[in-house]
């Protein structure tokens, strides 16, 4: 199957906690993370579908705005744990991967794409994973 990638970068500060536990208790369960920091995240984002008469199965241009306009812009020089969607969820990249896969599932301009999948790096070692 033919696809295509695009990486994106985005810098963004959080906190590794549960809204209903003690600082204390958010400390012994996430150590060091439970303390307010931040990441230079890479986000992947890989589509497949018809290669249209221009060649393309998404001219990357078009890819790149979509994909700024609808994750980028929130989520670079954000605090997460600020987000509305992280109200009640822990900002790990588990959670983010998803909420991004969902995001960029949803919208309309995916309609004659698949997303195959998104992938996000916390750090260069550690990254989550979404598939379609
Ligand atoms: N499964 C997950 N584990 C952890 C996540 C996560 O999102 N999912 N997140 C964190 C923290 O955000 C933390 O910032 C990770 O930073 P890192 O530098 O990788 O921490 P380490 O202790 O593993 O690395 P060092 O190089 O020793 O600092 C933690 N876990
Ligand atoms: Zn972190």
């Amino acid at each position: 199957m033919l696809s295509i990638t695009r990486q994106f970068r985005f810098d963004a500060a959080h906190k590794l906690e549960r809204t209903e536990l003690s600082d204390q208790e958010n400390q012994l369960l996430y150590g060091k993370c439970s303390a307010l920091h931040g990441h230079s995240y890479t986000l992947e984002v890989t589509v497949s579908g018809p290669v249209d008469e221009s060649g393309m199965i998404i001219n990357f241009t078009e890819l790149k705005k979509l994909v700024t306009d609808l994750v980028i812009t929130r989520y670079d020089h954000a605090y997460l744990n600020e987000l509305e969607e992280y109200r009640n969820e822990v900002v790990t990249v588990e959670n983010m991967a998803l909420h991004i896969f969902r995001t960029l599932s949803k919208a309309s301009e995916f309609n004659d794409l698949t997303l195959l999948r998104i992938r996000l790096y916390e750090t260069a070692d550690s990254w989550a994973t979404v598939t379609a």
